[in-house]
Formats: structure tokens, C-alpha cells, sequence
């Protein structure tokens, strides 16, 4: 690995200074578009007030025929909507490494469209070896085309080599701005016997003991992706980075949908992918701390204002460990109302 100095050098003549603090934005939702559907494309000019990012699309879900036109609408929204006047972060999902696409993608998007894309999001990352090359290989173009800041880079955790590596993942490169647990890749990486697109699945579950008069043994669904969570949530949170859930395909259950993004939410993660209009709300609702969180943790704050020794809230033991989790709430909310105005009046700052 590179050394502590090294770690922060640009990688080609020329080329922005790395980030040395990830600059600080509200992710609730990522918002993906299929960039080579007019229809769709035309439309994101009134969703992205809506959303705190875009993603144009270009991998999964855009049809090997169409790689072309999505590679052409994203270079063409990136112009249409001005992203970073709405305080919108614009980011594209390039297709993979070993794609026959991703170079002309990588080269165009940067040459085209280098200054106004946030991110890029890679997936089907196995290991650092990939983050090295593409952080390679974006020095070199920004240096070409005269970027002014570094593009960073997005990971989906969506193979089983992947989750072996994802603590090198994470720290591969000053770039990284986070990584997306993309639970259908990663079900199929992993032979899991399930084709839906996260949240729980039926089947597993744990049970009682036989009775001894035989009547019914109560079972509970158990979570299929908590191991995945908290291996992503850990590698992230050690390397300052931010975790996220990736996609949830039952458009058609919202209820599903809302548990899948608030478990997600309360095991550390920053915001989910929102795959239709509907998720959004959805997604903005979760990732934006309760607000009655929000005035206990600020209660907790105030208890102990130097953050340490002991206070008893409504029953409750606080001490310096909880006011640490109060400030993690309060810091959270306060990002949120500095960008939304609703939340600011229901937060109260
Ligand atoms: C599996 C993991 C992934 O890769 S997930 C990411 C890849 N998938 C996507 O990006 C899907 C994006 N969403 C869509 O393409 C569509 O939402 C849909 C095909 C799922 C459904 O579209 P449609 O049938 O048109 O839905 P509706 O009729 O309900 O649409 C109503 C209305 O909304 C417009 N619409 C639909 N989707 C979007 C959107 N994403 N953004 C903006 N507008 C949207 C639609 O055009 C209709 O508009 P209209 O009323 O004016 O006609 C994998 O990585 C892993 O996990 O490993
Ligand atoms: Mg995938």
C-alpha cells in the first residue's frame, strides 16, 4: 500500500490535488436515470429540486444497443440542467472494467463533462486493484482536459470477492466517496437461491423447538443482509467514507421498500438508490433523522455540554459515549436543514 505521504500525491503531471476531506453533502437518495430515454432525461429538470443526486445510468438496465445514446444523454443532461446552481450532485454509472465500454465512457465523460460530474460510480469492484486503475486513469484525463477537481469514485459491493476485499476497497484511494451494497449482483455472486432485488425473503427465518403437545412453532423472518452491512458499514466508517444500500426492485411495495432503506439507516448507512419517482419521498422520509430523535439527542447535548460524565434523560443513562451518538444525529440533522427547508423548520434550526 502506499505510504501516508504518498497517499495524498496526484497521479499524473497536472492533475487537481486529491481531496484530503471528502466535501460535505446530504446523499439521502440516489436518484437513477436512464440517460438514453428522452422522455426520462426531459423530465429531470423538475425531479432534481426533488433529489439530493442524479445518477445517469449507463450499466445494468441500459439495453448493449443503447450504450451509446446513454453515454450521449448524460453528456447532454449534464449541460441541460445546471446541477450544482440546485445543489444537486450529478454522478454516472459507468459500465465495468472489463467491459468493451467503460474506456470511451471514462475518456468522454471527462473530456465532455469533467468539471459537472460528481462521482462516478464503478460497479462489480473485487478488490483495490480496480479503484487503482480507474483513479489512475482519471488523473491522467483530468490532467489532459484541465478538470479543476478531482471526479470521485463510488464502489457497489456486489460480489462475493468484493465483500472479501471491501476494507481495501475502502481505502484505495483519496477519491473514494463511498460504496453501495448491490444486493441482486451480489445474490448471484453468491449462488444465494432468491431473485429478488433486497429486503427479507420468506424463507429465512429461525424457529422454535418442538412443542410437546405439537401445536404451531412460532419463526421469525431473520435479515439476509445484515453480515453485508455491517462488513460495508465498518470499512467505510474506519476509512471516513460513506455507506449506502443500492437498489430495491419491488417498486410495487413501498411498505418493504421504506423497512429495507431504514434498516439500512439505522445500521450507519447515508442514503439509498431511488429507482422510480416513488422511492424518493421514500428515501428523503428515512435518511432524515426523526425528528423527535433529533430533540432527544439535542437534549442529550445540552445535558453535557464538554461531552463528558453522566445525566439521566427521561430514565435514561447518558454519558460521554451517548452524547458522541447524540452528536452523530445532531450533525446529521443539521447538514440536512442547511440543504432542506422543511426539515430545517421541523428540526428547529
Ligand atoms: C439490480 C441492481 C441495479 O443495477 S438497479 C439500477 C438499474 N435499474 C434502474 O436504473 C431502473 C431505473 N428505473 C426505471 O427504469 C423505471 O423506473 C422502471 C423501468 C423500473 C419502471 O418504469 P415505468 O414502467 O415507466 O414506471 P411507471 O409507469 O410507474 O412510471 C411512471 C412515470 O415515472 C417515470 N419514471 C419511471 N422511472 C423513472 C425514473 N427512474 N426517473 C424519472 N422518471 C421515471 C415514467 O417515465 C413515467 O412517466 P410518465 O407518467 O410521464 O409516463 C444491481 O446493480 C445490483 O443490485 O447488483
Ligand atoms: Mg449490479
Amino acid at each position: 500500500m502506499k505510504t501516508a505521504r504518498g497517499f495524498f500525491k496526484p497521479l499524473a503531471i497536472g492533475a487537481p490535488a486529491p481531496w484530503r476531506e471528502l466535501p460535505a453533502r446530504v446523499e439521502r437518495m440516489i436518484h437513477f436515470v436512464p440517460p438514453h430515454l428522452d422522455k426520462v432525461r426531459a423530465k429531470v429538470g423538475e425531479i432534481a429540486p426533488t433529489v439530493d443526486v442524479i445518477l445517469a445510468n449507463l450499466e445494468d438496465a441500459i439495453p448493449a444497443d443503447a450504450k451509446g445514446a446513454a453515454l450521449a444523454g448524460t453528456i447532454a443532461l449534464s449541460r441541460e440542467v445546471d446541477f450544482k446552481a440546485l445543489g444537486v450532485g450529478l454522478w454516472v454509472r459507468i459500465n465495468c472494467l472489463n467491459s468493451p465500454w467503460h474506456l470511451d465512457e471514462v475518456a468522454t465523460l471527462v473530456e465532455k463533462a469533467g468539471d459537472r460530474i460528481d462521482v462516478i460510480m464503478v460497479p462489480k469492484v473485487e478488490g483495490p486493484w480496480d479503484i487503482f486503475y480507474i483513479d489512475q486513469l482519471l488523473a491522467s484525463l483530468e490532467a489532459k482536459h484541465g478538470v479543476t477537481r478531482p471526479i470521485l469514485l463510488h464502489a457497489i459491493l456486489e460480489t462475493a470477492e468484493g465483500v472479501m476485499n471491501v476494507e481495501q476497497i475502502a481505502g484505495a484511494s483519496p477519491r473514494m466517496q463511498g460504496i453501495s451494497l448491490g444486493p441482486a449482483d451480489l445474490a448471484a455472486s453468491r449462488a444465494m437461491k432468491t431473485t429478488r432485488v433486497g429486503g427479507g425473503h420468506p424463507g429465512y427465518r429461525v424457529i422454535e423447538d418442538p412443542h410437546a403437545d405439537g401445536s404451531a412453532r412460532a419463526s421469525v423472518q431473520q435479515d439476509l443482509w445484515h453480515y453485508t452491512f455491517a462488513k460495508m458499514v465498518d470499512a467505510c466508517a474506519a476509512h471516513g467514507i460513506k455507506p449506502f444500500y443500492g437498489p430495491f426492485g419491488a417498486i410495487d411495495d413501498p411498505v418493504a421498500c421504506e423497512q429495507q432503506f431504514r434498516n439500512a439507516f439505522l445500521m450507519g448507512c447515508a442514503g439509498a438508490w431511488s429507482l422510480h419517482p416513488s422511492q424518493i419521498a421514500i428515501a428523503k422520509q428515512v435518511f432524515s433523522p426523526d425528528p423527535a430523535e433529533v430533540a432527544f439527542a439535542k437534549r442529550i447535548l445540552e445535558a453535557m455540554p464538554d461531552g463528558s460524565g453522566v445525566a439521566m434523560i427521561d430514565g435514561k443513562m447518558q454519558d460521554d459515549a451517548t452524547w458522541k451518538q447524540a452528536k452523530v444525529m445532531v450533525d446529521c440533522a443539521r447538514q440536512i436543514a442547511a440543504k432542506d427547508a422543511e426539515y430545517a423548520a421541523l428540526y428547529g434550526f
